[in-house]
């Protein structure tokens, strides 16, 4: 355990106590990553690939963006690893049980992904996203100057899931403590408990020891079940075309799979939606949530670069002191805002690590032997702070992405890479550019004195990392 087997010897690896002292200090993701990982690979002769001990054994890291997008694009060669594997009737399993996106492999990933893919395409709700950014706003109305954003902007994400998702309204922005929202909150921070993510025995053999963890499990039960119930009524309402009549792109995901369905794209049993509802929830909830905080964090940091937003807004919207809700054709034109948000998810990409890869068979890796069974971890925050591929890498410079100077794309990966890449891309983006410009074009905002986060952000999260509670100050203009 303290050095790695015989047949990964020859790769230069991390000592196993870095990652105690991490841990013991409570140092986040972002600081050792610039503390320990980044200079460490950029004294490598192996092209940024090196061992660290994980919670698979001796794991290999890699940070190149050639090896990477190697490892994205051969499915068959670098298959993902099952994270089924010790974890069936855990918290966590519970929620994403059954075949969904994330989880299946090959032929089941591949018809899956056959209906999915044609709904995300149709899919774009900005009148969603926007009715819910005219909730928010009243709900500001109510909060005084200082509000905390990450909070905020969790329960925005939680309003679009549910309405875009499968057409439900948790109500959490007007609503923080309805029914649903509360259930929902309370089985994500169950999950996300860190004795039971280190130990998931904890949460199946000895369960019976913590009776609070036990009521999360009932919890998530309820939840499953109210997913059922709205996918037999979706269902229903399909059959006797009782749906109101919305534009296409408007409507939710649930819908518009079920459509894929019934014009012979492929089958999705009703398990198997529900299963890909949850993995919605687990893959676009959190990371679009950190993404927004993290763009309103650097946008009070930089008055300037705020202001360069705004004119953007002010010039495709106008200025009216009213509420616009942009189309989808004003979404395009929003190119420096589209900057802003690509940088944003350069630097504090909120999804670090990706479900590990495993070597199906004896391969290489820039010309390094890699035994059959290796577990391999794409390491796309480091890839994103490499100085090798971006200049003054710790600087937030939307301007790397102005037009023309694209040169960087191909390192740019906050949401993978090649036929696995995110599902969501577009509808997250969209969301994004929809609140950023409607609240750019409402309020001026400011870092406070005493804020957290003056000097360096502080982070929370364990597998989707935010931002912990960003309280902001909110200058109304109208
Ligand atoms: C800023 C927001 C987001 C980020 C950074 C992000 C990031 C990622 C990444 C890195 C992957 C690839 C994982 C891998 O290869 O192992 C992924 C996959 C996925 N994402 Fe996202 N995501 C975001 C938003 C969303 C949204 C809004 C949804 C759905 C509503 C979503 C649904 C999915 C699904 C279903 C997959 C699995 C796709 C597959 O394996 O075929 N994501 N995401």
């Amino acid at each position: 355990m303290m050095k790695p087997p015989k047949n990964l010897r020859h790769i230069p690896y991390i000592g196993y106590f870095s990652i105690f002292r991490t841990v013991i200090t409570g140092e986040s993701f972002w600081d050792r990553t610039y503390r320990v990982i980044v200079p460490f690979v950029d004294t490598l002769k192996t092209n940024g690939i090196y061992l660290e001990y994980g919670r698979h054994g001796w794991e290999l890291f890699v940070c190149n963006s050639d090896d990477i997008r190697r490892v994205f694009l051969d499915q068959d060669l670098f298959p993902k690893f099952s994270i089924r594997e010790g974890l069936q009737d855990t918290l966590f399993m519970k929620f994403i049980n059954g075949e969904n996106m994330i989880l299946a492999h090959t032929e089941a990933w591949k018809s899956q992904r056959k209906v999915i893919s044609p709904a995300f395409r149709r899919s774009m709700p900005t009148k969603v996203f926007g009715n819910c950014m005219q909730e928010m706003f009243e709900a500001m109305d109510q909060m005084g100057p200082t509000i905390d954003v990450s909070n905020l902007m969790r329960k925005y994400t939680l309003d679009v899931i549910g309405k875009a998702g499968f057409g439900f309204d948790f109500n959490a922005i007007r609503d923080p403590n309805s029914e649903w929202v509360k259930t929902y909150e309370g089985i994500s921070k169950a999950m996300e408990d860190p004795l039971f993510f280190i130990f998931p025995i904890l949460d199946k053999d000895l369960l019976w020891m913590f009776p609070k963890r036990i009521q999360a499990h009932k919890e998530m039960e309820r939840f499953l079940k109210m997913l059922d119930g709205v996918i037999l009524n979706k269902r229903e309402a399909l059959e006797k075309e009782k749906l109101e009549n919305k534009e296409e792109n408007e409507k939710d995901l649930l819908t518009l799979m079920i459509e894929s369905e019934n014009r012979g794209e492929g089958n999705l049993s009703n398990s198997e939606l529900k299963s890909n509802l949850c993995a919605f929830f687990i893959a676009g909830h959190d990371s679009t949530a950190s993404a927004l905080s993290y763009a309103i964090h650097y946008l009070a940091k930089y008055p300037k670069i705020q202001e360069k937003a705004r004119e953007e807004v002010i010039r495709i919207l106008g200025d009216e002191p009213v509420d616009v809700i942009p189309t989808i054709a004003e979404t395009k034109q929003m190119t420096y805002i589209h900057q802003v948000m690509k940088e944003t998810l350069r630097i504090n990409n909120p999804v670090p690590l990706v479900v590990p890869r495993v070597a199906a068979k004896d391969t290489e890796l820039s010309g390094l032997f890699i035994p059959k069974g290796t577990f391999i971890n794409p390491a796309l925050y480091t890839v994103h702070h490499r100085e090798k591929y971006w200049n003054n890498s710790e600087e937030f410079d939307p301007d790397r992405f102005s037009p023309g100077n694209e040169e960087n794309g191909e390192n740019w990966l906050p949401f993978g890479y090649g036929a696995r890449q995110c599902i969501g891309i577009n509808f997250s983006l969209s969301e994004q550019r929809v609140l950023l410009s409607m609240l750019l074009r409402k309020f001026t905002w400011t870092t406070p004195a005493n804020s957290i986060h003056k000097d360096q952000v502080v982070p929370q999260g364990l597998v989707v990392i935010g931002i912990h509670k960003l309280d902001i100050n909110f200058k109304k203009r109208y």
